[in-house]
């Protein structure tokens, strides 16, 4: 199907928003009139523009409070209107969006807005224009797409059709089963916005929450459904107003976009899922050397080195982390995931436009390939061949209880935050656990968990929106069967390596839990679910941008330990833990 997107969805100026929409393989556009009132080219040169670039102006918008109005103002509307005619005759495109009247002056009456519309869509067929109808979901009057369709019906006139927006229909709950039964050469236009659900007001939720499909909790692709079962055959075209976009790189949010759309087609398609991984092979951290002695401490053994690089194996049970000698200051670098088909995981990627990572290799090194996650980190595919690399350590031995990784917590740059969610969701296959909001003694911390294969892979992508800037923290959870064991061991033989955690959430823990007293001692936090689940965990100092949290899950919790975090994050904030 074509794909366009509207120029408000990105930033920039009229011309780097069209730059970006071409380079990303848009095939149109919907030009915004603000966008071309600030633009200091003509109409004609915009349209070359366009044109030059591959791009079609599919319509033009929005065109405000124009039908169901006293016939004073129907008259300088109309004049309005003939300005908007020979403006779009200039520009090339032959659909204006009309969106439904917001003004407190209409006057609801739908003989009236169809007379109107139907004369407006005479005076733009002389200009060889026709008019899409839309439902603002906010319109005095006219507010939900079926009665914009019973005002199209009734005006009767081949040029006027509707256009179907996703938010306006679906942020009010009606049933898009409807548009099955508008004929799809009726439903002109088909614009397509996701959205978290938000208890708000909807112009507001509009016009600042709105995201590209996979990103929010809509089923975008349900409705798309049904307006090609009513045989629309138009474009599908992203409408997106977000604060957060309008700030953001403009080539990245209209590449991001496309992604959406791709991922949208394939769903659309029944197209077999993405090869979703089935656990974590290794996490891989930057170090300066730091970090072997925290991970000596946690009970990890270095097992291996690579041959050619300066990479250690570390493990314990299942867990297997790689420290790479960069000189660079502890971070994440590098996930490993196992993949039932790595070959066709990056196959996968790739048709999601996720950069495919160059690779040196060796000869007789295993083939590992790599993509970019949207902050940077590598993602890589594996199956058992790359443990091949890593020359065993003959000391080497791996008992412990750590069991493997349990979830790993990466911070996002807070632009890229709804692109990580697409990324996690469409390229890694990873459904969506939950979001939620955390208070931090100096802002806000933003996080979704995501999860896979009943939590064989979790992660957490956070954002901080805190005063002091955003704080690029990111921490592995190692899955472990005696949290408590290893808390004691610690506290005896290396207590400067655990977060201390004040005494208040203790007593606070005990009003609404009568835990095991012994958590103060050792500093282990505590969480207990609806049905029963507990969980205990505890967390290590930061070192560079890193940290480690020891979990164990009892009973199927499946969470995180939310309540907790805001303790951790204060934590954090008081010193140089
Ligand atoms: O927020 C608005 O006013 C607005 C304008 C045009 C649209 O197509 C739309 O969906 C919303
Ligand atoms: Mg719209």
């Amino acid at each position: 199907m074509r794909k366009s997107i509207a120029t408000v969805s990105v930033s920039g100026t009229l011309i780097e928003k069209l730059e970006a929409i071409a380079a990303a393989g848009f095939d149109g556009v919907e030009i915004f009139e603000n966008d071309l009132l600030a633009c200091s080219m003509p109409p004609e040169e915009i349209r070359a523009r366009a044109a030059d670039l591959g791009l079609t102006i599919d319509l033009y918008q929005p065109f405000r409070d124009f039908e169901s109005v006293p016939d004073d103002l129907l008259a300088r509307n109309l004049r309005r209107a003939e300005h908007k005619f020979q403006l779009m005759e200039r520009l090339g495109t032959d659909l204006l969006l009309v969106c439904s009247n917001v003004s407190p002056g209409a006057i609801g009456d739908d003989d009236l807005a169809a007379a109107q519309l139907r004369t407006l869509a005479e005076r733009a067929a002389e200009h060889g224009i026709r008019i899409a109808y839309e439902a603002l979901a906010w319109g005095r009057h006219v507010n939900e797409y079926l009665h914009a369709w019973r005002v199209v019906q009734l005006a009767d006139h081949p040029g006027l059709g509707t256009c179907l927006d996703s938010f306006h229909i679906l942020s009010r709950g009606s049933d898009p089963i409807g548009i099955e039964a508008i004929p799809g050469e009726k439903i002109f236009f088909l614009q397509l916005a996701d959205a978290p659900l938000l208890a708000m007001d909807v112009l507001q939720w509009s016009r600042h929450y709105r995201c590209f499909p996979g990103q929010g909790n809509f089923d975008v692709a349900g409705l798309v459904r049904h307006t090609l079962n009513a045989g629309y055959a138009g474009p599908l075209s992203l409408e997106v107003f977000n604060d957060h976009f309008r700030q953001a790189d403009t080539r990245r949010t209209a590449r991001d976009g496309m992604r959406s759309l791709i991922a949208l087609e394939a769903e659309l398609k029944g197209a077999t899922r993405p090869p979703v991984p089935s656990g974590f092979a290794f996490a891989e951290l930057a170090d300066t050397g730091a970090l072997g002695e925290v991970l000596s401490a946690l009970g990890f053994v270095r097992t291996g080195g690579h041959p050619t690089k300066p990479v250690e194996l570390w493990e314990q049970g299942g867990a297997r982390l790689l420290l790479n000698a960069t000189g660079a200051a502890p971070a994440l670098v590098a996930l490993g995931l196992e993949s039932p088909d790595p070959a066709g995981a990056v196959k996968h990627a790739e048709s999601l436009l996720s950069p495919v990572l160059p690779r040196e290799r060796a000869p007789r090194e295993a083939r590992l390939d790599a993509i970019a996650a949207p902050d940077g980190t590598q993602i890589f595919f594996c199956d058992d061949s790359w443990l091949s690399d890593f020359a065993p350590d003959p000391d080497g031995r791996a008992g412990g209880e750590i069991t493997g990784i349990d979830h790993v917590a990466l911070t996002q740059p807070w632009h890229y935050f709804d692109e990580a969610e697409l990324f996690y969701r469409s390229v890694l296959g990873l459904r969506p656990q939950g979001s939620l909001e955390l208070p931090d003694p100096y802002g806000l911390l933003r996080s979704k968990a995501m999860s896979a294969r009943d939590g064989a892979v979790r992660m957490v992508v956070n954002i901080a929106q805190v005063g002091a800037g955003d704080i690029p923290w990111q921490h592995v959870a190692l899955a472990c069967d005696g949290v408590l064991a290893v808390a004691r061991r610690l506290r005896a033989e290396h207590p400067g390596l655990l977060l201390p955690i004040p005494g208040n959430y203790y007593d606070d823990l005990q009003a609404r839990y009568e835990v095991d007293p012994e958590l103060r001692r050792l500093g282990v936090l505590y969480d207990r679910d609806e049905d029963g689940g507990e969980f205990l965990h505890l967390y290590t100092v930061t070192v560079g941008r890193v940290f480690f949290e020891l979990v164990q899950r009892i009973g199927g919790y499946d969470g995180y330990g939310a309540a907790n975090a805001p303790i951790r994050l204060a934590v954090q904030h008081s010193g140089d833990n």
